[in-house]
C-alpha cells in the first residue's frame, strides 16, 4: 500500500491544479510515527521509522485528537484486522475523518456496528469505503452497489470468495492431477500473504461468512452476524483448542488424513471439491461450506488464489454479472485501498 500511496500521491502533486497529500501518521501494533506539524512523513522510509520509532505507543483517543486537529481534510486506512480498531470508526466518522480499509471486521460484526458506522458517516459528513474486504482489488463492493443504485433486482450471489480457499483446493486438489498435502498447501498459501494474518480465521470458514455478510447487508438482507448461518470449518476437531496460529499450523500435518479422505470421497464420484458460499436474496439465506463439483465446472476450473462471484440479478436474467481475478495477495489488495482512497480524495477535492 505505501507503494501504491507514494506513487499516487506523486501523480497527484504533478497534475496542472494539484493535490497536496501528506502522510501524517503511521502505526503498527506496538510503534507508531507522528509528522511533526503535518508536515508530512516519507512514505519509503515509514517501515524503517516504525522499527527504529521509541515513543511511547500513544492510546487511539489521542491519535483521534491528532487526526482531528490536523489542517486538512483527513483520511483514516486502516490496514488491519483489529476489530477494537474498528469499533472506533463510528467515533473517527462522526469527526467528518473518512475511512478507506480491507478490514472486514467492522462491516460484519455485530449489526449494531454496521448501522452506527453509516449513521456516523451522514452525521459527520465522512466517506467509508471498502472494496478489499471483499474480493481483494476485484470489484465486487462497487459492483453489488451500482446494481443496487441502478435500481435492478439482486436475486443471489454465489461463488468463491476466499483466496486461500481457492489456492488451497486449486493446489489440493486440481483438475487432472494429483494435488500436495493439505497442510503443505496451507503453509504456502500463508507464505504467498493470502491468509489472515491467523490462517485458522481463513479455514473455520469465518472470512468467507464475513464477505457474505457484508454483501448480503449491502443487498438488503438484516444478517445479524457472520455466525448467524450455516459455516463449514475445516479445522480438525483435536486443533479447535490450539491457543495460536503457530501451534496450529505445527500440528495441522498430523491431520491431513482427514481432507484425504474428503478428497477420495469426491474422487469416486469424479468430482472435485471446492470452498464456495452462497447468498439467497428471496429465501433470506445465506451459506458457506465444501462442495463437489464436476470438472467442466466453472468453479473447478479457477487457478491460484482466483476468485469467482456471480450475482443472479433480474436485469441480467440467467447469465449472471461475472467478477473473476486474483482474490487475495497485497498488491491486488493494496489496490483497492488506494482505488478507494482516490473515490475518498475526489469526493473531497
Ligand atoms: N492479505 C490479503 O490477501 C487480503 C487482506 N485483506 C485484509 O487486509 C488486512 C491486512 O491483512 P494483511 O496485510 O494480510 O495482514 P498482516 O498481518 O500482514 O498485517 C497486519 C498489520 O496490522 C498491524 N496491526 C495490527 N493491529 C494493529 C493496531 N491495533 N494498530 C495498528 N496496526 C495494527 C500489524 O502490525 P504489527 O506487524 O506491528 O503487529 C501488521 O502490520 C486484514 O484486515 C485482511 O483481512 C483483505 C483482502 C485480501
Ligand atoms: N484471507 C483472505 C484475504 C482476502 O480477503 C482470503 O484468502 O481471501
Ligand atoms: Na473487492
Amino acid at each position: 500500500f505505501l507503494e501504491q500511496y507514494e506513487q499516487l500521491r506523486q501523480r497527484l502533486a504533478s497534475q496542472p491544479n494539484p493535490t497536496n497529500l501528506a502522510l501524517i501518521l503511521a502505526r503498527r501494533s506496538k510503534t507508531q510515527v507522528l509528522s511533526e506539524r503535518y508536515g508530512g512523513l516519507d512514505a519509503t522510509k515509514i517501515m524503517q521509522m516504525l522499527d527504529e520509532s521509541k515513543k511511547p505507543y500513544l492510546p487511539f483517543d489521542a491519535i483521534l485528537e491528532f487526526l482531528q486537529n490536523a489542517p486538512g481534510k483527513v483520511v483514516l486506512v486502516d490496514n488491519t484486522s483489529d476489530l477494537d480498531l474498528a469499533k472506533n470508526y463510528p467515533a473517527v466518522l462522526s469527526k467528518g475523518i473518512s475511512v478507506v480499509t480491507p478490514n472486514k471486521k467492522a462491516f460484519s460484526d455485530d449489526i449494531k456496528l454496521w448501522d452506527s458506522i453509516f449513521e456516523a458517516a451522514a452525521k459527520g459528513g465522512s466517506h467509508v469505503f471498502h472494496e478489499s474486504t471483499v474480493g481483494a482489488g476485484l470489484p465486487v463492493i462497487s459492483t453489488l452497489t451500482e446494481l443496487i443504485e441502478t435500481g435492478d433486482e439482486v436475486v443471489r450471489i454465489e461463488g468463491v470468495f476466499s483466496g486461500t480457499m481457492s489456492f488451497l483446493f486449486n493446489s489440493f486438489m486440481p483438475v487432472g492431477a494429483e494435488g500436495g498435502k493439505f497442510s503443505a498447501e496451507v503453509k504456502k498459501a500463508k507464505d504467498l500473504g493470502y491468509t489472515e494474518p491467523d490462517p485458522r480465521d481463513d479455514l473455520n470458514g469465518l472470512d468467507v461468512a464475513r464477505k457474505l455478510t457484508i454483501l448480503a447487508r449491502i443487498a438488503g438482507l438484516k444478517v445479524e452476524s457472520p455466525t448467524a448461518f450455516p459455516v463449514q470449518s475445516l479445522i480438525p476437531q483435536a486443533l479447535e483448542s490450539c491457543s495460536s496460529g503457530d501451534e496450529f499450523m505445527q500440528k495441522l500435518p498430523e491431520h491431513d488424513d482427514e481432507m484425504e479422505k474428503l478428497k477420495s470421497d469426491a474422487i469416486k464420484k469424479r468430482k472435485v471439491l471446492r470452498f464456495v458460499g452462497s447468498i439467497d436474496v428471496k429465501s433470506n439465506s445465506v451459506k458457506v461450506g465444501l462442495e463437489q463439483f464436476d470438472a467442466s465446472h466453472p468453479i473447478a476450473a479457477l487457478k491460484g488464489s482466483d476468485n469467482i462471484i456471480n450475482f443472479y440479478t433480474k436485469r441480467y436474467g440467467a447469465n449472471p454479472l461475472i467478477v473473476q481475478g486474483a482474490g487475495a495477495g497485497g498488491e491486488v489488495t493494496a489496490m483497492g485501498v488506494t482505488g478507494d482512497l482516490i473515490k475518498v480524495i475526489r469526493l473531497l477535492r
